[in-house]
Parts: C-alpha cells; sequence; structure tokens
C-alpha cells in the first residue's frame, strides 16, 4: 500500500441495506454494539494466543487484555486489544463485505418476516457492523500480529457507502476501535452504563476487560491521580474452571448464551472436572429452542474446544455424535497436544474416548431429565426427538439406553402429542400379546385411521403410531425392547393371527365359502398382488394392503423415493374382511365385467389409503363413477 495514499472502496450492496436494516430493527438493544466488540475482540486474542503456541514466536505476549477507553471529551468510545490484528486485505474481507452465512441469513430474515427483533439477535451474530447503530463515524486502528509488513492500517467508515483504508503507523499489535458517537448516544460515555453492560454480556469473557475514563472537568490534582488508572470490570475467569458451587445458575445461563447468541435459557446443563488417567472439562447444555437451521446440513455443529484453558477451535464435531448434535457447550482437555488440527481431530484415540465420555453423559443427562421433570423432557422431545431418533441408527452401542429415551402416541394416548415410553407400552401390555406393534404412516391421521388397526381398536390392544420421516428408518434397528420384539401391523405377521383369530372351525368354514372368490380376486388382480386372503383384522373396511415380513414397507419406498433412488413396485397382500357388507355384495356377483370393475376397486382403494395416492386417480373416479350409476 502507498503509504501516502487514503484508498476508499465501496460496501458492497448487501452491506450497506443490512447496515441500514440493522441500525433501524436493532435500535432498541442498540447496547449490544458493545457485546459484539468486545467479542471480537476476545476472538482475536483467542487467535493470537493460539498462533504464538502454534508458531514458534519470540518474544510472546503473554498479557492479553481487553481495554475499553470513555472519552468525554472527544464523545469517543474505544476499545482496544493486543489479539492478532488484521492487514489490509483482511481488513477489506472482514469489514468490507458480508462474508458470513450467518448476517447473509439475518438480512434475509429481517426482509422476509418481521420477526421480533430479541430473536433475530438471538439467532445470528449481528458482528461489527452494529457500531454504527450508535456511532456517526467508526475507525478501526489495527496492526496485524502476522504479517511482518503490516505496520498498521486505519480503516474509517461513516456507515452510509463507503469506507476508507490508509497507512497509519501504529506501535502495539493488535486493533483498536474507536467509536464517534451519535449526539444522542451519549449514555455510552457513562461508566455505569458500560459497566452495566459489560456485566450483562460479557462477564465471562475469559480476558480482563479494563476500564478508564478521561472526563473534560477534572481538575489537575485528580486528572494526574486518575492518570493511567485502568479498572478491571470483568471477573476474567474461565467459568468452567471454577468449582461448581461457586458458580449461580444464572452465571451457567450467562455463560451459555455468550457462547451460543442464544437468547432462550437453556433447557438444562451439565458439568463435569474429570481428574485421573484421562483429564477433562466438559460443560454441555442443552437448548430449549431448535436453532432455525437445525436441519441444514451446512449448519454449525460441535463443541468449542479447549485446550489447558486455551481456546482452539468453535464447531469441533468430532465429540458429538450426529444424533446429538444440538448439544452445545465446550471441552477442555489436558490430554490432547496444543497444535491439534482439524485433521488431527478425524482420527485420535484421545478424541474418540472423550467422545464416548461425553456421549454417555448427555444421555444420562436426558435420563434424569426424564425422570426427574418429565414436563420439561417432554418440551426437549419437541424440539430434539426427530433427530435423537437418529441414534439407534448411528450407535449400536447405546441403543438400549437411547431407547429408554424414545417418546411416542399411540392409539390409547389419544392424542397427537408424543408422551409414552416404551416401558410404559410394554408395562400395559395384555399377556397373551408377545410384540410391541406400532404402525407407520404420513402423516399422524393417517396412521390412527388405518385400517390396520381395526382390530386392535377393537381388541383394546395398543399401537405404537409413527408419523415422522425418521420413524421408519429408526425402527428398522429398534428390534427390541425388554426382550419384546418390535412388530409392524403393516406386515404380515403370525403373532397376530394368534392374536385375534378366535373360533378356529368357524374360521375355517368362513375360508371354506371364500375360496372360489379369493381365486377370483387373484385371477382379476394378476401381478399386482403377492397373495390375497381373508383377514380377522378389519372391523369397518372390507380391505387392506399388507407387505410380506421382508418386503420394502410404503414409506421405506416413499423414502427411497424422496432422496430421488429407484425403488421397484412393492408387491402387496392384499387382505378382505369377509364379514363386510361390501365383500358379501361382491363375492355374490356373477357377471365377470362387474366384478372385475369391483374387485379392482376393492384394490384400488387399498392401496389409496396405503400409500395416499394413485398413480392414476381418474381411472379410479370413472370406475366409481360407473359403478354409481350402474
Ligand atoms: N478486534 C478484531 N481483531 C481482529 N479481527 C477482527 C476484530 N473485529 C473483527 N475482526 C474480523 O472481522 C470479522 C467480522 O467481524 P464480525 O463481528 O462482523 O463477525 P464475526 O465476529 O465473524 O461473526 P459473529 O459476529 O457472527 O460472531 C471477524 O470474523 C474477524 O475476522
Amino acid at each position: 500500500m502507498n503509504k501516502q495514499k487514503k484508498t476508499t472502496y465501496s460496501f458492497k450492496s448487501e452491506t450497506k441495506e443490512l447496515m441500514q436494516l440493522m441500525i433501524h430493527s436493532l435500535y432498541s438493544n442498540k447496547e449490544i454494539f458493545l457485546r459484539e466488540l468486545i467479542s471480537n475482540a476476545s476472538d482475536a486474542i483467542d487467535k493470537l494466543r493460539y498462533f504464538n503456541i502454534s508458531s514458534s514466536v519470540e518474544n510472546k505476549n503473554d498479557q492479553f487484555e481487553i481495554k475499553i477507553l470513555i472519552d468525554t471529551i472527544n464523545n469517543q468510545l474505544t476499545i482496544i486489544d493486543n489479539g492478532i490484528g488484521m492487514n489490509e486485505k483482511e481488513l477489506i474481507e472482514n469489514l468490507g463485505t458480508i462474508a458470513k452465512s450467518g448476517t447473509k441469513n439475518f438480512l434475509k430474515s429481517l426482509k422476509k418476516e418481521k420477526l421480533k427483533e430479541n430473536n433475530l439477535i438471538g439467532k445470528f451474530g449481528v458482528g461489527f457492523y452494529s457500531s454504527f447503530i450508535v456511532s456517526k463515524k467508526v475507525l478501526v486502528h489495527t496492526k496485524s500480529a502476522i504479517d511482518s509488513n503490516s505496520e498498521g492500517l486505519l480503516w474509517e467508515s461513516s456507515g452510509s457507502g463507503d469506507y476508507s483504508i490508509k497507512y497509519l503507523k501504529k506501535e502495539t499489535i493488535g486493533t483498536s476501535i474507536t467509536l464517534q458517537l451519535k449526539e444522542k448516544e451519549k449514555e455510552f460515555l457513562e461508566e455505569w452504563k458500560i459497566k452495566n453492560t459489560v456485566n450483562k454480556y460479557s462477564d465471562h469473557i475469559n480476558v480482563p476487560i479494563l476500564l478508564k475514563i478521561v472526563k473534560k472537568e477534572k481538575k489537575e490534582k485528580e486528572k494526574k491521580e486518575e492518570k493511567n488508572i485502568w479498572k478491571k470490570i470483568n471477573q476474567a475467569q474461565a467459568l468452567w474452571t471454577k468449582q461448581q458451587s461457586q458458580i449461580s445458575d444464572l452465571e451457567y445461563i450467562k455463560f451459555y448464551k455468550h457462547i451460543t447468541n442464544d437468547s432462550q435459557d437453556p433447557l438444562i446443563w451439565s458439568h463435569n472436572k474429570v481428574e485421573g488417567e484421562k483429564e477433562y472439562i466438559s460443560l454441555l447444555y442443552i437448548p430449549k429452542i431448535a436453532p432455525w437451521d437445525l436441519w441444514n446440513r451446512d449448519n454449525k455443529k460441535g463443541l468449542k474446544l479447549y485446550v489447558k484453558r486455551i481456546f482452539i477451535m468453535d464447531d469441533a464435531e468430532q465429540f458429538l455424535p450426529n444424533y446429538l448434535r444440538f448439544v452445545r457447550g465446550l471441552i477442555d482437555s489436558n490430554d490432547l497436544p496444543l497444535n491439534i488440527s482439524r485433521e488431527i481431530l478425524q482420527d485420535n484415540h484421545i478424541i474418540n474416548s472423550l467422545k464416548k465420555v461425553i456421549t454417555k453423559r448427555i444421555l444420562k443427562l436426558l435420563n434424569n431429565m426424564l425422570v426427574n421433570n418429565k414436563e420439561n423432557y417432554i418440551e426437549f422431545w419437541k424440539q430434539f426427538g426427530a433427530i435423537l431418533k437418529e441414534g439407534p441408527a448411528e450407535d449400536p452401542i447405546n441403543k438400549e439406553t437411547i431407547s429408554k429415551l424414545l417418546l411416542f402416541t399411540s392409539i390409547n394416548n389419544k392424542s397427537k402429542e408424543q408422551t409414552i415410553l416404551l416401558k410404559d407400552y410394554v408395562k400395559n401390555m395384555p399377556s397373551h400379546q408377545e410384540k410391541i406393534y406400532f404402525v407407520t404412516a404420513e402423516s399422524y391421521e393417517a396412521a390412527v385411521n388405518s385400517p390396520l388397526l381395526e382390530v386392535f381398536k377393537e381388541k383394546s390392544i395398543d399401537v405404537l403410531l409413527l408419523s415422522e420421516r425418521i420413524d421408519e428408518w429408526m425402527m428398522n434397528y429398534l428390534t427390541e425392547f425388554e426382550n419384546k420384539k418390535f412388530q409392524s401391523v403393516s406386515k404380515s405377521d403370525d403373532s397376530l393371527n394368534k392374536l385375534f383369530s378366535e373360533n378356529k372351525n368357524k374360521e375355517s368354514t368362513i375360508e371354506k365359502k371364500f375360496t372360489s372368490f379369493i381365486e377370483d380376486i387373484k385371477k382379476i388382480l394378476g401381478n399386482k398382488v403377492e397373495d390375497v386372503r381373508i383377514t380377522y383384522r378389519l372391523t369397518n373396511s372390507p380391505s387392506v394392503l399388507l407387505t410380506n415380513e421382508n418386503a420394502m414397507s410404503t414409506q421405506m419406498a416413499k423414502l427411497f423415493l424422496s432422496a430421488g433412488q429407484k425403488v421397484p413396485p412393492i408387491k402387496y397382500i392384499l387382505e378382505i374382511n369377509p364379514k363386510h357388507k361390501l365383500i358379501k355384495k361382491i363375492s355374490s356377483i356373477q357377471d365377470t365385467e362387474e366384478l372385475n370393475e369391483w374387485i379392482q376397486l376393492l384394490f384400488e382403494q387399498a392401496l389409496l389409503i396405503e400409500k395416499g395416492n394413485l398413480t392414476n386417480p381418474n381411472q379410479f373416479i370413472s370406475r366409481i363413477n360407473k359403478l354409481l350409476i350402474s
């Protein structure tokens, strides 16, 4: 850079837009700018600390601090750090564009829905630009610790359309951000206001935060006394290193909000210090509300990783299985090397064993919540249950523990809400019931009204109703609970015959009577079906479709199809209800063509109930109409 020249750049149009929106929408929470700037300063210090230990820098500074200077003479507030600093390229990239997807999403949702401001602050780190809420001009004076060419740069902007960068020598490494406050924002020159704000948002910052005020009206003597007096205004101790008994709930909550940007309190947390063969501290939180991007593949997940109190990285995914990706918090290990990289994290035995203990710890935490406060647990389940359901497939070792944490709804529950544990279901099973029955369908309504359940309802045998996308997948892995096998009611199974067949003699007479009718149906439907038979599981419906024990179920086929995979057409077993009036009527039809129409209709009806749609609905309707007027 030419040392004499000042270069002016234009903000990208979306940056301009964001700043305007932010100034207006976050105005009632304007003090958060301080949280953002302190958090950036603390990040910059973490980065330098890490850089120092992972490279062979001489004269390392280990006196890290963040200073806040209140200058009442010039109406300015300056936040100073001795962190990593920035070179020219970084200044342009970091403070001139919106590189972060979080900020982009912030912008989008501001435009789309008028979400409550507080929600927005929680959902997105609003970042450096929030300084323009209170400032007419912002000056960033910075010197990079890494780039030896960088002697100092001054970034300046009034936030309206452009910013400039010029060379300006800086003695010390780090960044100082000066906010020239707008006329009406003078409250930020008050000591109590800054102290309160730091206390509210940034108390747990690991680095000392020092405050100094420069006042106009001080007498000479006082001025001298006050000179160079920086008062520490935070605790500056890593919260997780303190004894649990010395940390209040409020401190745990504040810390959670600091590391997650969540505006809600966490639901529960678990803080553990383990000494001995393995030494680590973990502080794990379960959020109350699922983040907006939880289902997004690129969503950030994982724990903050510290090694011997030094921040190493955010979002270290390797410590959590995927089905616990909603857990937030940190791990501080004494056993990992300080220069650990993301690559090493992939396959490291210390990490693997930490992952195991953390997984067990979280499952235990969830179980405690379930036992001690089921209401809270149900709230948790509503937010994250569908993710925990990935557990049986992903984690065979903990499958049993996970299955104790699953909540279901069932026929007897008479509500959509999932509140039933498997242990309760099993406890209420009549003695002659051998298996745990379940049905999977596209929606709760489709499940609870499925004709497959008619006889279960009549005989008061409960069936679990599963209607979330993940359920079919989960049930492939959930095979047993307390020695009871799971059985889909849409698959043919002997235990059902045992459960429901009443009078063997009577049934065999009926079967004889229907033999030729069944043969007719088989002929008419040909290879559309695998088999046709009599059933006693229906009461109100004339027919129903099942699949063979080993065949793919309808819901599974739908899952594959929606993932763009090809599946062979399912061959169903058609079961007919011999007591149903319609079946009695059809079985007595002599005219071959009419019989054909009725049988096709019977099949299509059952197919519609099973699949929720038909390949050729038009044909189905014409058939009904034809039969109605005949
Ligand atoms: N005091 C600082 N020292 C060094 N770099 C900084 C400093 N403040 C900001 N930056 C750089 O500018 C970038 C953008 O900052 P900004 O506050 O807008 O977003 P962020 O901190 O990355 O994300 P978020 O605020 O969402 O957590 C930072 O990622 C960092 O690289």
